[in-house]
């Protein structure tokens, strides 16, 4: 007997151990599953997960340094000051950037990726493969343009499904607070605990069906909600004035003069939007009954009285914050041509003297944060040829132009590359709360873009553009100055030279 079990056990220990590693194997598959169908050589255009970017000029929180920043298994570990001055690292681990400008990745939290539903006016892969090509390492997408509207649960459940091995870049979510889920709070409670970073809503029509606009009762309950999860509620401040009027100028004026869309929606209905959410932003201020929500006003254009009470409400102590797009602080509605519906979106695009007073307004600090408000649509919904301002798709495409875009024409008033960095990474990193993005510090994700301010190029047929319908966008026929290298997200290499890793490595960011 004794000599049976001698024999027997150690056969039986083999057993076991074979049992236990596919237990562990089967458990860790389920785990590292994504790791598994994409090994790092296809995740990053570069071979090493420790190594090294040097530069002359790396924008960091405490101002522009010369040196290098040391990256390893997609985290900052060091920054170290002065030029060629990497220790013993081996001479193939550092990538020498020379005099191009090495910045936190662009965050743009006002993106429309249109999938699940719309994937023929853009999706995961075309959109966020702009963004790797624009130096934009994250993007949060937008509720509404895919069909189902994100407003629940479940149909936030069908875009994760949707963008799953898809994207290029990091992707956070922002739900839609529409009546439904205003008047049924659980659906919203629901919704914010699956991880969305926030909600967005509109106070006037959308242009989507399944997505309604909000009263600002809506809005004040969403409020309730979002202060016990501390996230943001962002929105669409336009509310319709005078409606009546207005149809009867369609009637009788030309929908290709631009003049005639812009009239459409004058700058009375961002500031009767506005004065509305700051009636309800006072209660967000520390010891107020919303103590946690926050309201964000989504691409201002009207530099006037909507600014004004918005500069109101943050010096009395709201949390309240804004943004503005590319498009409002490039183009004047005096040089829109007849019929170039390429610039219609809303709201609309203003004159040179608000253009001027939105960029003041940027550079002393009272509008926050840039967004693209990237708005894309199909050929036929933009009606180029026929040119009718009044009928076509409002959105303007331009994710993957974003930074020389705001480098092109802000340089002229005065914008510094530290500034560019607070309103492309910083202060959007913050709105959405997505923490270790947005600056280049030790600690956060190694999401770097490495561009070169001073080169410059056209954007024609020859440029490599990665959005769906190009062509449809209004910065096509541009010079524009300051070119996008390389982009790094977590580290890996996903963008350079015109070519991109060969998989999507890209994350999807859900709230805890
Ligand atoms: N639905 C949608 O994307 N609308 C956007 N387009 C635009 O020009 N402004 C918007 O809010
Ligand atoms: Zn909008
Ligand atoms: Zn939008």
């Amino acid at each position: 007997m004794d000599q049976f079990i001698w024999r027997v056990l150690p056969l039986l220990s083999i057993l076991v151990s074979f049992l236990v590693f596919f237990y562990f194997q089967n458990s860790h598959t389920a785990q590292l599953y994504p790791l598994i169908k994409f090994p790092r050589s296809k995740c990053s255009l570069l071979p090493h997960h420790h190594f090294w970017i040097s530069s002359k000029r790396i924008v960091t929180p405490q101002g522009i340094i010369s040196g290098s920043v040391e990256i390893n298994e997609g985290r900052i570990v060091s920054v170290i000051e002065g030029y060629g001055k990497q220790g013993q690292s081996k001479q193939e681990e550092i990538i020498d950037y020379g005099d191009a400008v090495v910045m936190p990745g662009l965050i743009d939290v006002h993106v429309h990726l249109d999938e699940p539903g719309r994937t023929e006016w853009e999706g995961f892969d075309t959109g966020t493969r702009a963004a790797a090509a624009g130096g934009v390492t994250t993007v949060v997408d937008m509720p509404l343009n895919n069909y189902p509207s994100t407003v629940s649960k479940e149909t936030l459940k069908l875009k994760l499904d949707a963008a799953e091995d898809k994207i290029y870049v990091d992707v956070g979510f922002w739900g839609g607070l529409v009546p439904e889920n205003a008047l049924n709070l659980t659906i919203l409670d629901d919704l914010l605990s699956a991880g969305v970073l926030g909600v967005k809503s509109f106070m006037c029509p959308s242009g989507i069906n399944d997505f309604p606009m909000t009263t600002i009762d809506h809005i004040k309950a969403g409020l309730s909600v979002l202060a016990k999860y501390k996230r943001p509620i962002v929105v669409h401040a336009e509310l319709q004035q005078d409606y009546g009027n207005h149809l009867d100028i369609k009637d009788t004026v030309d929908p290709h003069d631009y003049l005639t869309y812009q009239n459409t929606r004058p700058p009375s209905w961002e500031e009767a939007a506005i004065r509305q959410l700051v009636g309800v932003s006072k209660d967000t201020g520390i010891g107020g009954p919303l103590e946690g929500a926050h309201v964000h006003i989504v691409h201002l254009s009207d530099s006037s009285a909507s600014l004004d009470l918005i500069k109101e409400a943050k010096s009395r102590g709201d949390s309240i914050t804004v943004e503005t797009c590319p498009h409002y602080l490039a183009f004047t509605s005096e040089e829109i041509p007849n019929g170039d519906t390429r610039f219609k979106c809303s709201p609309p695009i203003r004159d040179a003297h608000n253009k001027d007073k939105l960029w003041e307004a940027v550079l002393e600090g009272h509008i926050d944060l840039l967004t693209t408000d990237h708005s894309p649509t199909v050929p036929e919904l933009k009606l180029l040829e026929e040119g009718d301002f009044l009928k076509a798709w409002g959105g303007i495409s331009s994710l993957q132009f974003n930074l020389p875009v705001t480098w092109s024409y802000g340089k002229k008033y005065g914008l510094t590359l530290e500034q560019l960095s607070l309103l492309w990474s910083k202060r959007p990193a913050a709105l959405a709360g997505i923490e270790s993005k947005g600056t280049i510090e030790v600690g956060n994700h190694a999401d770097i873009v490495v561009w070169q301010p001073e080169q410059e190029f056209d954007l024609d047929d020859n440029y490599p553009v990665f959005i769906k319908h190009y062509e449809l966008s209004a910065y096509m026929g541009r010079r524009l100055s300051g070119k996008v290298l390389d982009t790094f997200v977590r580290g890996n290499l996903v963008f350079k030279d015109g070519k991109h890793a060969p998989a999507a490595c890209g994350v999807q960011i859900l709230a805890p």
